[in-house]
């Protein structure tokens, strides 16, 4: 963190995405932070749980199904000069779940064919990245971005799993598990 941003707020978010045969479940957010984009399912970790079992329990909350096999593939860095917020999400594919899909007050979910991502309808930096998520790249990125269509600067890389888990260490103040 550079000397500017020292008052900023600091928030812990996941994002999951359900992946299935070369299809990926998007949500379309409802309401809030990034209303009228497809995302992934996700949102703030709460202070009494680790970013696994926030989450789940988004999942729970948004789209009514529980993870049972998650890979934590990237973690993301924003930073929103506006709002003095630094958002760091923790990226995670969910490969296998239990319950049915459905629709919440806050996500309306659809699956989109890896070929058919509805990138215009995104949040910008989406696209950026989106590939490595769908290969299941380890990946760390950095944004400066004010709202989803204003980006000021960005980074991607693909990093080794070890890197990945020891960038999580070093930049959140949050046990992944
Ligand atoms: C700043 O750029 C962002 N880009 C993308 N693609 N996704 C982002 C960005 N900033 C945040 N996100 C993701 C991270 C989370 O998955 C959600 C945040 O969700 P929300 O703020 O709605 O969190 P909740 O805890 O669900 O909110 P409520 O307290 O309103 O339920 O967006």
């Amino acid at each position: 963190m550079n000397n500017s941003q020292e008052n900023f707020d600091f928030k812990n978010c996941t994002t999951c995405y359900l992946i299935q045969e070369n299809k990926v479940l998007l949500g379309f957010k409802k309401r809030g932070f990034g209303i009228a984009k497809w995302n992934g399912f996700g949102g703030k970790v709460d202070s009494n749980e680790t970013i696994l079992q926030g989450a789940i329990r988004e999942m729970q909350e948004e789209c009514n199904i529980t993870p049972t096999k998650l890979k934590f593939v990237g973690l993301i860095k924003y930073t929103l000069p506006k709002l003095k917020m630094i958002i760091l999400s923790h990226q995670f594919i969910i490969s296998e779940y239990e319950g049915s899909i459905q629709e919440s007050e806050e996500m309306r979910p659809q699956w989109f064919e890896f070929q058919n991502i509805p990138f215009q309808d995104m949040w910008c930096e989406n696209h950026i990245w989106f590939g490595d998520l769908l290969k299941q790249n380890y990946f760390y990125g950095e944004y400066t971005m004010d709202g989803p269509e204003d980006l000021y600067s960005s980074m991607n890389k693909i990093v080794e799993r070890e890197q990945l888990y020891q960038l999580q260490k070093q930049l959140s103040n949050r046990l992944l598990e």
